[in-house]
């Protein structure tokens, strides 16, 4: 007999690919597809997933190539032998931070679309702009500084809006927008976010900005559940913010509501269940989180594109180094964010600087894992000898905010000072371990105020995680994983999401879950707490805390600070706006 249980739908649209997935009531994964941008997409010319203009720092992607990429995982899941009439309920996910421009015609072309065409083929002329800035975008430092001055400054923002003014937040990618295409931005009727421009299209209208993901435009008060007045006026160049207010709509509170039901295109071309209800659509990072039911000091490390830190936490702590977003599904929660540009790609420049790999081996990864564990800690073989210490930023970064480049130093722990003179370093092998440790130490440097020691706790453990959860396409990587749980430590454990790449476009298939089969005034944690099957769906990958490697790291950390801060100091001589911070010693 035919299988008419429910099924629920959820998506990734993140920097490479498009990943759809299809979970049952009780969590299990039954079927998958993915559309990777470089390989699958024809007709752009991006290179991972983006476009980019060197000249003003501009990362762009074309959005005619994310509705070819729906297109494309909608047919592959059925060719997989999905039946869409079993969907009782679809989410999604989208990068963070971009921005998609709708044109006056986009609404009308959204509810009008012929099911025997495909959405590339019918949607070209619904935007009034063809591409959506991308979060790796460096382009907006002058509308950055408009906004961290706008409410006072970079702390009085931070505490307003979750997170200090950031390149790629969308407040200020609007405001450049504005000013530099002025004429799409008067031909624009609605703004979305990636992740509701994902969900419109499933919902055949425009789809509200979700509760999280609003939090990442620098245009949201947290705290009030509100635009503020004052940067809706900055973006728009107005102090009549009607017009802005009405391109973005309203954002309703509950991250498990209805949007309405699937878009009649899906139902005529694929199948779809005409009452299958559109749950709303978050970031990928919100989503990610959803993955499994964190608890309290337990702590994700998305391993992606970008690196993310996640965890979910009752305090509102924010400070310019880190992001604070509304919790994606119950209110009184929110997210702690820590994300750099430069994860997976760097790491990837670092690994094909190695030649040749190793023989016998089809791992691309494995030269790269040899070198990384099998020397000591930051290259340093007595307690008190130099330490190698760098950073790698093939793009612009975010935290701390450098420029591009290459930052390799020796530290003296003895004396606590930096050299330049980096002859004892052997390259390119040595960068392997340099370059996994400087990434988590920079976690560890600036999660230190959020966690806490267990309690109780007899062995008088230091502040760290819990647990340590390991997702994204990275988290495949055994010396990665070892390294996080010596840096990080994470008294239970380090641990891999056994779901392959794809917690968060699982993340938001049990978000579909919950909305959908939650009873009245159930939470998330609730409902998908009870049925997740811990033992077959996670899988420890590493020991956690180690006494002596952790204390090791803490010598790491100390060189890591001192490290950013001459990078700093030099960039700001480089642009005359140096003071007298004491760095630049070196
Ligand atoms: N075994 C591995 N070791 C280290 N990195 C890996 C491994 N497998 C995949 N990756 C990295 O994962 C990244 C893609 O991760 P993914 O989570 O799919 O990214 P995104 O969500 O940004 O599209 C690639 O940049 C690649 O370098
Ligand atoms: O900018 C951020 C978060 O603030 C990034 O994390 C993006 O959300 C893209 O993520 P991936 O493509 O790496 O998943």
């Amino acid at each position: 007999m035919a299988d008419s249980s429910p099924l629920y739908l959820g998506f990734d649209l993140s920097t490479q690919q498009l990943k759809g997935i299809a979970v049952t009531s009780d969590l299990k994964v039954s079927y998958e597809a993915v559309f990777d941008f470089d390989a699958d997409a024809s007709g752009f010319n991006i290179k991972k997933g983006v476009l980019t203009n060197e000249a003003e720092r501009e990362v762009y992607a074309p959005v005619a190539m994310w509705l070819q990429a729906i297109d494309t995982v909608l047919q592959r899941l059925k060719d997989k032998g999905i039946e869409f009439s079993r969907v009782m309920g679809i989410s999604g996910a989208g990068q963070q931070h971009g921005s998609v421009y709708w044109s006056q015609e986009g609404e009308h072309a959204l509810s009008n679309l012929n099911k025997d065409k495909t959405l590339e083929s019918q949607l070209d002329h619904a935007f009034s702009y063809p591409y959506s800035p991308n979060w790796q975008d460096a382009s907006t430092q002058e509308q950055c500084d408009l906004f961290d001055r706008h409410l006072g400054d970079e702390t009085q923002l931070a505490m307003n809006t979750g997170s200090k003014a950031h390149h790629r937040f969308t407040g200020p990618q609007i405001l450049r927008f504005r000013t530099k295409h002025p004429e799409e931005y008067r031909k624009t009727s609605r703004i979305s976010l990636v992740s509701s421009f994902l969900a419109s299209i499933f919902l055949g209208k425009i789809a509200p900005i979700d509760i999280s993901d609003v939090c990442g435009m620098n245009l949201w008060d947290i705290q009030a559940g509100t635009y503020n007045e004052k940067l809706l006026a900055l973006a728009a160049g107005t102090a009549d913010t009607n017009d802005l207010r009405s391109k973005l709509g309203n954002v309703p509170e509950d991250g498990g509501g209805s949007f309405g039901t699937v878009s009649p295109y899906f139902v005529h071309r694929f199948g779809f269940n005409s009452s299958c209800t559109i749950v709303p659509f978050t970031g990928d990072n919100p989503s990610t989180i959803l993955a499994l039911p964190l608890r309290p000091l337990d702590a994700m490390v998305s391993l992606g594109t970008s690196t993310t830190f996640l965890m979910s936490t009752p305090h509102y702590k924010p400070d310019p180094a880190v992001h604070f977003f509304n919790h994606p599904t119950t209110a009184g929660l929110y997210m702690f964010m820590l994300c750099y540009k430069n994860g997976g790609l760097a790491r990837e420049q670092v690994r094909d600087s190695l030649s040749p790999q190793l023989p016998g081996t089809s791992d691309p990864w494995s030269l790269f894992n040899n070198h990384a564990t099998g020397t000591l800690p930051m290259g340093a073989t007595s307690p008190n000898s130099p330490l190698r210490i760098a950073l790698y930023f093939p793009r612009p970064e975010i935290v701390p905010n450098v420029r591009a480049g290459t930052y390799r130093y020796i530290y003296d722990p003895e004396y606590k000072n930096l050299s330049s003179n980096t002859k004892t370093w052997n390259l390119p092998t040595d960068d392997c371990r340099a370059i996994v440790e400087s990434q988590l130490l920079s976690l560890r440097l600036r999660s230190r105020n959020i966690v806490a020691p267990p309690s109780p706790n007899p062995d008088n453990l230091p502040a760290q995680p819990r647990r340590i959860f390991l997702v994204g396409g990275g988290s495949q990587n055994p010396a990665i994983a070892k390294l996080a749980g010596e840096i990080l430590g994470g008294v239970e454990g380090v641990y891999r999401l056994d779901v392959g790449g794809n917690a968060c476009a699982l993340g938001s298939a049990y978000k579909a879950v919950w909305a959908v089969e939650r009873k009245s005034g159930e939470t998330f944690e609730e409902l998908i707490g009870e049925r997740w099957r811990e033992e077959e769906f996670v899988k420890k990958v590493a020991d956690g805390y180690q006494k002596e490697r952790y204390k090791v790291y803490e010598k790491g950390v100390e060189a890591l600070e001192k490290v950013e801060r001459e990078v700093l100091y030099k960039q700001a001589v480089d642009v005359g706006k140096a003071g007298t911070s004491g760095a630049g010693q070196v």
